[in-house]
């Protein structure tokens, strides 16, 4: 049976070439391809066509978070760019958000437009440090109602906040969470986790996995542990 989640792997590596050996190991069919800052900025758009042209379904997580002129013309990039999601932070506000919406407008595929909530590294200290005053489960959920409100897809958030967020704004608004770590794995810099079997029992769309697979001595073989303990 195949999962309701799909896994996109975290390609957090330093440059293309470590990356393409476990992308050729892996099937376009069976998980999606996460391109984030340090491999974006290495390897560049040209790489991300490539992944897209092998069929692969690339989230582009660049994490967009400026003015909303700048953002609407990021987001336009990243579609020409052919990937399947892309990404901003919500707490860029509701004109930034509208903007990136509206850049989208005239594509008849456009890319999944998804907003980061609060960081899956960050716990409520984190949080009061940066002046926030409500609760970390208050901020994420204002933050996914923003979201929605503006006409995004979904949001990135923690699987421990899915079921809250489902509840808000419904279960057809795409959840994307890191912070996903099999039972035994070092949680590292995340603070806010669950392990893959919990996050797709709870219908999340996307699991994004990246060291529990990138640093394992056979990554592609811990992939597919991960992928067989969601359908067990
Ligand atoms: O809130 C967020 C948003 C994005 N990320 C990214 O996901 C992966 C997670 O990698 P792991 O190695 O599995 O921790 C990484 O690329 C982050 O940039 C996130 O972790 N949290």
């Amino acid at each position: 049976m195949k999962p309701q989640s799909t896994v996109f792997v975290a390609l957090d590596y330093a440059n293309a070439e470590q990356a393409w050996p476990l992308i050729d190991q892996l099937d376009p069919s069976q998980c999606g391809l996460k391109v984030g800052k340090e491999l974006f900025t290495s390897a560049g758009p040209e790489f991300v066509r490539e992944l897209v042209r092998r069929d692969f379904k690339v989230f582009l997580d660049l994490k967009f978070h400026d003015i909303p002129n700048t953002v609407a013309k990021a987001v336009t990039a990243a579609a020409e760019l052919g990937v399947w999601m892309v990404n901003v932070h919500a707490s860029g506000g509701r004109r930034m958000l509208e903007a990136a919406r509206a850049a989208l407008n005239d594509y008849q595929q456009p890319p999944l437009l998804i907003a980061v909530t609060v960081l899956t590294s960050m716990d409520a200290s984190d949080l009061a440090e940066v002046g926030i005053q409500r609760s970390l489960t208050e901020h994420v959920q204002h933050l996914a109602k923003l979201s929605q409100q503006a006409g995004l897809d979904g949001v990135v958030c923690s699987a421990q906040e899915a079921a809250m967020i489902q509840d808000t704004c419904g279960k057809d608004f795409v959840l994307v969470t890191p912070g996903i770590r099999p039972q035994g794995a070092e949680q590292g810099d995340q603070r806010r986790v669950m392990t893959p079997e919990q996050a797709a029992k709870q219908g999340i769309q996307v699991l994004v996995i990246g060291r529990p697979i990138t640093q394992a001595e056979d990554p592609a073989a811990a992939l597919a542990a991960i992928q067989a303990s969601l359908t067990a």
